[in-house]
């Protein structure tokens, strides 16, 4: 049984039948190019049948990787930014809570992130939230040489070192990279640090069952086996040529449609804060595999109901160029009876026979009931329940979907050309060796920036 429902019941008034009939050669083609791995970017497709091909070396290293950081330290911090961090964040708010670590008892090792940015403050801040308890290090990159994620390890590498001497800060240190590649698998081999693998034939934003997102997850108690298993189960569902048993392909099919229409912005919209950076992960997945030669969706994300009392407004209101795709949790993990008063001094007693989960269902079918009139396109997804096996199931269906997608814009979904812009004006304007030339001209460029 799939733990996920796709739902196109907000789609009826932009999108005609016969729309799908017409786009179901292309979408043949693009099914065709991703079994045949014969696409633009097929060497980063391994993804496809990765979890019910998991190598059990690799998953058993895991566990006992994951062991040894909890033996050891009370906190693990997790350095990385991208697809080195994102997936593994999600899934920690997804499955655990995004009050993990306040919620963590004295036999559980709290999960931090870093490398994700360059704030110097934030970095301070966590440093001082760290204190004195013993930590450990899964520092993931696999280039094994992005600056974000290096800098932040020379720093709690330098923390390591002060606290446990070269030695024990080498034993407290997991490096998750590339095989062979890179200058974090080199100083890897040189300080003989506990390390794992990124597969090549994956790219980040499509790592998160990999050892990226697994050993983060192992230590932080999550079943890491039925996450793998849920996507293994969404393999064959995922994988079905015939549309109408494909819930991905009507997903993909539906997105391309509306885009062709004006609507150039999708909003992956939830219900449940633990859900927030599901979004973040998924703008990333999203962002990277289809905006390119000028064409994609602009993925963006909406909490409900807090964002109806923010930017709400344009969402009903402002430019039609927006759809909206909503996430929504059948089944929750703990519900609250309404207390009961004396008197009606609040307004509230017509609401004392229902629980606080459902009044927010019944406030997300109006939601969508408005925004369908106020001609927002809304697709929803369905999950059974916030557990292990249906996010393997939610995950493989969006990483399918964007697949899919990708061959129907006619652009590689699996590279990332345009993320290397920022680096080379970065780069030059801080003097990195080897972007001599570049360095003056772009200095030059800022000299009157402020004047
Ligand atoms: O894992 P890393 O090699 O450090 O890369 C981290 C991230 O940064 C890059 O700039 C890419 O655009 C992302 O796709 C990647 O996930």
């Amino acid at each position: 049984m799939n733990a996920i429902q796709f739902d196109s019941f907000g789609l009826r008034s932009f999108i005609k039948e016969h729309e799908y009939e017409e786009l179901a050669p292309q979408l043949k083609v693009a099914q065709t190019l991703l079994k045949e791995k014969s696409g633009a970017g097929a060497a980063y497709t391994d993804w496809i049948d990765w979890a019910s091909n998991f190598d059990g070396k690799c998953l058993a290293k895991i566990k006992q990787l994951a062991k040894k950081v909890q033996q050891q330290s009370r906190v693990l911090v997790v350095i990385g930014i991208g697809g080195s961090y994102l997936g593994a964040k999600m899934a920690l708010d997804f499955l655990k809570s995004p009050w993990y670590n306040d919620l963590a008892d004295d036999q559980e090792t709290k999960v931090y992130f870093a490398g994700n940015q360059l704030s110097a403050m934030a970095l301070n801040q966590l440093l001082q939230v760290i204190g004195d308890q013993d930590f450990s290090v899964n520092v993931i990159s696999k280039s094994g040489q992005t600056t974000e994620a290096a800098l932040a390890f020379r720093f709690f590498k330098d923390e390591l070192m002060k606290r446990y001497g070269q030695d024990g800060a080498a034993k407290r240190i997991i490096a998750t990279t590339d095989a062979s590649q890179g200058t974090l698998r080199q100083e890897t081999k040189a300080a003989s640090y506990d390390n794992l693998v990124v597969p090549s034939g994956i790219g980040g934003r499509f790592s998160v069952l990999t050892a990226v997102g697994l050993l983060p997850l192992a230590v932080a108690g999550v079943a890491i086996d039925e996450l793998l298993e849920g996507a293994a189960q969404a393999e064959k569902t995922y994988q079905k040529e015939s549309f109408t048993d494909n819930p991905a392909l009507q997903y993909a099919a539906s997105r391309r449609i509306l885009y062709d229409k004006g609507y150039t912005t999708e909003i992956l919209a939830n219900w449940e804060p633990s859900l927030q950076y599901f979004s973040e992960w998924w703008k990333q997945l999203m962002g990277e595999s289809e905006g390119k030669n000028r064409k994609g969706i602009y993925p963006s994300s909406a909490n409900y109901s807090t964002d109806l009392h923010s930017f709400g407004q344009y969402i009903q209101e402002g430019r039609r160029d927006l759809f909206e795709t909503v996430v929504r949790v059948d089944q929750i993990e703990s519900d609250l009876a309404i207390p009961k008063m004396v008197g009606d001094g609040d307004g509230l007693a017509y609401l004392e026979e229902k629980t606080l989960e459902e009044v927010n269902q019944t406030a997300a079918d109006g939601v969508a009931l408005a925004h369908i009139d106020g001609g927002v396109p809304n697709m929803a997804v369905y999950v059974a329940k916030q557990d292990e096996k249906s996010l393997g199931e939610l995950i493989y269906f969006f990483e399918m979907a964007v697949a899919i997608s990708g061959y129907l814009f006619a652009i590689n979904p699996f590279n990332q050309p345009g993320v290397e812009a920022y680096k080379t004006a970065m780069f030059a304007l801080l003097g990195k060796p080897g972007y001599e030339d570049e360095t003056e001209k772009y200095r030059a460029r800022l000299r009157h920036k402020r004047e």
